[in-house]
């Protein structure tokens, strides 16, 4: 890790006074995988690098994780450090390729296949070129917006571990929590204790704020998630406040996004130890915030297909989820955001447009 640790000013912390809860007056924006497909500059590294050549080398990361804050300057409010959620399972000792999708070559089977997993991870060994990455962003970033860390939920990474890779049916992942639920249990929680000291590395490092994604935590029914994603969310939660508080090392908030997991959301934001929840575009606002209460702040949570559909349409409905989000009382504790990650084919135009509508609308004034 780098040595030096301090860090120039905050000229923007809009993102960091709604997650703490507080009224903003504007809504804080930025996207889930801004720094990407969609970008012509981010093709531009990409064919002179891999994946994870880029993730492992803390110049081109930070580069990447620059670009969609250079374009949209003054109009986004936070960068996302430019990795990914299959870091941890290289760093428990599984070889990860992304062609293009990710490829586990060699997934658990059964139980015994745990035995090829790294017993104890040692995370500045395996991961500390994601902190460098972290540190020098943060200090490039100049204060103009917070760097935010994150990792994948325990669930979520347990999916790809099994199943090799990206999956429509979840069979295999499934076909372990049933058959070997004890099995399971033991290996999503040993995914969390790995998250907690990759969590508490990245504020170490630099990181403002931590986002957990459970893109997956919607694959299961609610008593399936109560039972299995739910413990290694606390886990996670819980872990890194006593850990960080263990070195007096001040806590930074923390975001859970549980993709299609609706439902749970009252649980969530009573029993999760989270400060923000990150919501799909399949609730709508109002209703989401009458489940979480005042107990949380929330992030989304437009359709990311609606950047696809023109500047007219991209207004009506950027207006209309304010209008939901605010319910009239003012911005307050939201954080505007899509639904899920911006995908490769949208117009980078389109989205400079989205993120002025969010200032357009979401304005107290
Ligand atoms: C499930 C998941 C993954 N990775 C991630 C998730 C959770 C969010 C979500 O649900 O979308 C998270 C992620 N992945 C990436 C970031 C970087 C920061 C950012 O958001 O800008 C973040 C936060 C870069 C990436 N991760 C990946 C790319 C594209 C790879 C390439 O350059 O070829 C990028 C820029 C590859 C990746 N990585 C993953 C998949 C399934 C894929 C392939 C398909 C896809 O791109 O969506 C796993």
């Amino acid at each position: 890790m780098a040595a030096d640790l301090t860090f120039p000013p905050m000229k923007n912390d809009l993102l960091l006074r709604a997650a703490r809860g507080e009224e903003t007056e504007r809504a804080p924006v930025w996207v889930m995988r801004q720094a990407g497909r969609y970008l012509p500059e981010f093709h531009k590294v990409r064919a002179h690098h891999s994946f994870f050549e880029i993730c492992r080398t803390p110049e081109l990361a930070m580069e990447l994780t620059l670009q969609p804050i250079r374009r949209y300057s003054g109009l986004i409010d936070a960068a996302i450090i430019f990795s990914d959620i299959l870091v941890v399972p290289q760093a428990l000792g599984m070889e990860v390729e992304m062609n293009p999708g990710p490829h586990f070559p060699d997934p658990l089977n059964t139980p015994e296949d745990l035995s090829k997993l790294r017993a104890d991870v040692d995370v500045n060994k395996e991961l500390g070129y994601v902190f460098d990455a972290i540190t020098i962003t943060r200090k490039a970033l100049d204060g103009e917006v917070p760097l935010i860390g994150f990792c994948g939920a325990p669930w979520t990474l347990f999916s790809y571990m099994v199943e090799g890779g990206s999956s429509k049916t979840f069979t295999k992942c499934k076909s372990w929590l049933f058959r070997y639920p004890e099995e399971s249990k033991a290996l999503l929680l040993r995914i969390a204790d790995v998250c907690v000291d990759f969590l508490v590395g990245q504020v170490k490092a630099g990181a403002q704020l931590l986002q957990i994604f459970d893109s997956w935590a919607g694959e299961l029914a609610p008593h399936h998630f109560q039972e299995f994603s739910l413990p290694s969310l606390q886990r996670i939660s819980l872990g890194v406040r006593r850990k960080l508080a263990a070195e007096k090392i001040p806590l930074v908030p923390m975001t859970v996004f549980p993709k299609g997991a609706n439902s749970e959301l009252a649980s969530l934001a009573h029993e999760g130890g989270y400060d923000v929840i990150g919501l799909d575009w399949c609730i709508e606002p109002s209703e989401a915030r009458r489940l979480v209460g005042d107990k949380v702040a929330v992030q989304g949570n437009l359709d990311p297909n609606v950047l696809y559909g023109g500047r007219e349409s991209i207004e009506r409905e950027v207006k209309r989820m304010c209008a939901s989000f605010k319910g009239g009382k003012g911005t307050k504790a939201w954080i505007a955001n899509l639904g899920h990650g911006i995908t490769p084919g949208v117009d980078p135009d389109d989205l400079k447009w989205f993120f002025e509508c969010v200032h357009k609308y979401s304005s107290n004034a």
